[in-house]
């Protein structure tokens, strides 16, 4: 597995404006987006290309670039993932969407699944999974237990921020899967929230805190 930090001037500089404790959930979600798009342009990166004939604007053939191989399902984890998903089909509009629901007990951290529906050709495809915090790792790692059950094979995450106890526990978990988050943070503190952090992404997204 890799983990890539996307230190990029833009991203930094919206993720600052997110962990101000006056922002409004408008500008949350707004942001979350605009996040979210620019980790999809980087988590991107590395997809294959093929060369490819078509007729171009003078009617002679010319050889051009397409992504080549397996598409794409781009899987949000409800609640917060959705306050990404707009950004991220913005640069991904074919992709078919895998839509996860799990929480996290507020109690003992643990993930409870709630909802799943996925493609159903998730086996031929790279799941881009999206959620703007990876905290204890649980709810991730639940995710990506639940993917690989039907079948998936190669499994990439999106995040806002990322904690370094959860990225440890994905590690050890699942060494195969690519983490890209826009910060890695200080620590959890003693509720399982990530320092400094954004706070609680779902209510900021949804206006329910
Ligand atoms: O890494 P973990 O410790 O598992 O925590 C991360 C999870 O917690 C948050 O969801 P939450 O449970 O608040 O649900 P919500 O999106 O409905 O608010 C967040 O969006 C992640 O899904
Ligand atoms: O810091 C955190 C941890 C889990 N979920 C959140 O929304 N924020
Ligand atoms: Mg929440």
């Amino acid at each position: 597995m890799a983990v890539h930090e996307i230190t990029h001037p833009l991203i930094q500089h919206k993720l600052g404006l997110m962990r101000a404790a006056t922002v409004s959930s408008k500008d949350f979600r707004e942001l979350a987006g605009e996040v979210g798009n620019l980790l999809t342009y980087e988590a991107t990166r590395t997809l294959p290309t093929e060369n490819t004939d078509i007729e171009g604007w003078g009617g002679e053939p010319i050889s051009v670039k397409r992504i080549k191989g397996k598409k794409i399902t781009v899987v949000p984890i409800l609640r917060a993932g959705l306050g990404m998903l707009d950004g991220v089909l913005e640069l991904l509009p074919n992709a078919k969407i895998s839509v996860v629901g799990l929480y996290r007990n507020e109690e003992t951290l643990e993930p409870v699944p709630y909802f799943d529906k996925v493609v159903t050709d998730i086996d031929q495809r790279i799941a881009l999974i999206v959620d703007p915090m990876l905290a204890t790792g649980g709810t991730l790692i639940a995710t990506i237990d639940l993917l690989k059950q039907k079948g998936c094979t190669h499994i990439m995450g999106l995040f806002l921020v990322a904690a370094p106890e959860g990225i440890e526990a994905v590690v050890n978990a699942h060494p195969d899967v690519d983490i890209f988050t826009a910060a890695i943070d200080d620590r959890l503190n003693s509720k399982g929230y990530i320092l400094p952090g954004l706070g609680d992404a779902g209510d900021k997204i949804f206006g329910t805190r």
